[in-house]
């Protein structure tokens, strides 16, 4: 496994086009677009990494896994009264189709979902408690208590955040928010801007990997049938509008993040993190969907057969 990553990090590393980094985010527009970090955890515990792999960046939207996580173990079945499990075909921002579903969005991983899902699980508490619940639950995954928010990058989401807050409005006219807006805002904000790198992140999501449980304290995250149905909605919504192209090219559950990084999951073979801050067109990083089509290439994985 070490000479596969560090074959396609050196593969990434001579790439001319890179992407472009996202600048909507003013403090993403900052960083060095030609970094590149792939770590492969294994069900055994053990990483392997190649390229910037210790390297901190922003989460963003993969963030999203992790509430849609906590949001199934807080109200169960009840989640899907808030958000739907279908891909949107639009992008993660996209305002149109919430006016035609009256107010709720198409599944927890467009921008208007994971907005819901941050309403879903404040349930009256502070946002800063449900902050510190969120960090808890991704250190315990990455068994990592090091693991942050990264304050300049939530900060420039909530100086810049218009479209967001559009999307929140439109929800609450129908009556659906159960917390102030900007509550809601702010703990969605600072979620997805939580700061990792490709090694905590693919040991945080080896759950998933692993039938819900977490074989590094041994514990049970989620049920197996809950994590099979976290994995399907990452296959089919975890890249947007780009879900489909990405099915086919990589073949594998992945959830991608606007700071270029990406989190894949072989069921019972590995959890995958990727990043390269450069994106495509979609907003999906351009050298992390590479590096994930020739890892499984080079691996034969794939939920769709060798
Ligand atoms: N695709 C993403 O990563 C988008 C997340 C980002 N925080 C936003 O709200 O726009």
């Amino acid at each position: 496994m070490q000479k596969i990553v560090d074959e396609i990090a050196s593969q990434m590393a001579s790439k001319t086009d890179k992407g472009i980094v996202a600048s909507y985010i003013p403090q993403l527009a900052c960083v060095d677009p030609k970094q590149f970090a792939i770590s492969v955890a294994l069900p055994d515990g053990s990483v392997y990494s190649a390229g910037c792999a210790s390297t901190l960046f922003s989460i963003q939207s993969i963030s999203k896994v992790f509430t849609l996580t906590l949001a199934l173990g807080k109200l169960g079945e009840r989640v899907w009264n808030r958000v739907g499990r279908e891909p949107s075909g639009d992008p993660f921002n996209s305002i149109v189709q919430l006016e035609h579903e009256h107010g709720k969005p198409r599944n927890p991983f467009v921008n208007a979902g994971a907005i819901a899902i941050a309403d879903a699980i404040i349930q009256g508490h502070q946002p800063k408690e449900i902050l510190a619940e969120i960090l808890q639950f991704v250190r315990y995954l990455a068994d990592d208590e090091s693991i942050a928010i990264d304050e300049k990058v939530a900060r420039s989401e909530e100086l810049t955040g218009d479209r967001n807050a559009s999307l929140a409005h439109f929800m609450a006219s129908f009556g659906l928010f159960q917390n102030p807006v900007d509550a809601v805002l702010g703990t969605y904000f600072h979620h997805c801007s939580i700061a990792m790198n490709t090694i905590q992140l693919a040991t945080a999501g080896l759950f998933l990997a692993n039938n819900g449980h977490n074989p590094i304290t041994g514990y049970r995250v989620v049920s197996s049938d809950r994590a099979k149905r976290i994995n399907s909605l990452m296959l089919m919504c975890g890249h947007y509008d780009g879900s489909g192209e990405f099915a086919f090219r990589v073949g594998l559950p992945g959830k991608s993040g606007v700071g270029g990084g990406i989190l894949a999951i072989a069921p019972g073979k590995a959890s995958i993190a990727v990043w390269s801050p450069g994106l495509d067109t979609i907003g999906n990083s351009k050298l992390g969907t590479q590096a994930l089509e020739l890892l499984t290439q080079k691996t034969g994985w794939s939920v769709f057969g060798q």
